[in-house]
């Protein structure tokens, strides 16, 4: 039987105001999914739209040899068409990211009470934040997914204040993957001709985040989604996704390949997924591409997944390098400061790629 709420507000407070999540909800019982969850027909996701990206992983190793130059070509070239491509031989030990998976299965398990103490306001720390879809307050209709958001400031602090059960794999995880981000960032730098000092790349990634994202197993998934269109704000984001999949990325309008098809990023086992954010797009000014990407739940298993988020400081000043700029005789985006660009990206629902019209010179 399922749970009735009396209103559309007595749902939300349910899940959104008391902490409950997706999960609470799914615990009740729930056998359709609410109508505060049912999507716009338009932005439903039918898995029969979609091809798999046949893509292969590139081998980050070989940014060691003699291969060198070929894999900075391919780094390149994913990012200037789909703007996600999978890693093999990242430097993060399979162990690490078996670990993760289990680790955000069991903090979701938590009973809601122990979740609900990181909610915004009561949360320990401003840097620990545990919360249900996107931005609830501005959706039309919720995302099914819970999430547990860490960001990193030293070890001292990631040790006393994220979750017990995350903390030690999720700040391995944060370090080791850093590393690759670098290689990436730097690679993707050289293809633009610009040559940038390792203060000004490592200003690129002076942020660090690592989300759980849990999305528990949905009666509807034809109706509802698990992440809505979007793509990343940030520079560089690193995602560990389990074997169940439903990440889709969708191809730009302006590639050959197909207009605005979406591809599903098969889960490959022991490969993580790199996905270029906004703020690698304005750098570029618009010759790398982030990537706009959502997510399909299932009906039979709760998925989880495990992104590394890095991005410029808030403070920074984030716009087109000027070399770039002067090679292409226009600016395509504004200088902005990081922390308008967030206010407005957190401030709004999802909605594909519009928060880059934040910075966009028409
Ligand atoms: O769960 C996924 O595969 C993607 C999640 C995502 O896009 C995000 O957290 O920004
Ligand atoms: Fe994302």
């Amino acid at each position: 039987m399922s749970p009735s709420f009396n209103s559309s507000n007595s749902l939300y407070d349910f899940v959104v105001r008391e902490g409950n999540g997706v999960k609470g909800l799914v615990d009740l019982g729930v056998s359709e999914v609410p109508e505060r969850y049912k999507q716009h027909p338009q932005e439903r996701i039918n898995k029969q739209d979609s091809r798999t990206c046949d893509a292969p992983p590139i081998d980050l190793s070989k940014l060691n040899g003699p291969d060198h130059e070929k894999v900075v070509d391919e780094i390149a070239r994913a990012a200037e068409t789909l703007g996600f491509f999978q890693v093999v031989n990242h430097g993060v030990p399979l162990e690490l990211l078996e670990s993760l998976k289990d680790a955000a299965h069991t903090f979701f398990s938590l009973p809601p009470e122990k979740k609900a103490v990181y909610c915004t306001g009561v949360s320990p720390s401003p840097r620990v934040k545990y919360g249900t879809s996107f931005v609830p307050e501005k959706e039309k209709a919720l995302e099914w997914k819970d999430y547990i958001s860490m960001v990193y400031s030293s070890d001292e602090e990631a040790l006393q204040h994220w979750p017990d059960r995350c903390k030690e794999v999720a700040l391995e995880y944060l370090k080791l993957s850093s590393k690759m981000v670098r290689d990436i960032v730097e690679a993707l730098i050289s293809k633009l001709g610009v040559a940038l000092d390792d203060s000004k790349i490592e200003g690129l990634l002076g942020l660090k985040m690592v989300n759980m994202n849990y999305y528990p197993a949905c009666p509807n998934p034809e109706l509802t989604v698990g992440v809505g269109r979007h793509s990343d704000m940030g520079a560089i984001t690193v995602l560990l996704q389990d074997g169940i999949g439903g990440l889709y990325v969708k191809v730009e309008e302006d590639e050959d390949a197909g207009k605005g098809e979406w591809l599903e990023i098969p889960p490959i086992p022991g490969a993580l997924v790199i996905n270029i954010g906004d703020t690698i797009q304005i750098l570029s000014n618009g010759k790398y591409k982030s990537a706009e990407h959502r997510v399909r739940t299932t009906s039979t298993q709760s998925r989880v997944s495990v992104p590394v988020f890095t991005m410029p400081i808030a403070t920074d000043r984030i716009g087109p390098l000027p070399e770039v700029v002067k090679k292409d005789g226009l600016a395509r985006y504004r200088e902005v400061v990081l922390q308008d660009y967030m206010n407005n990206f957190f401030g709004n629902a999802h909605a594909g790629k519009k928060s880059l019209d934040f910075a966009r010179i028409n």
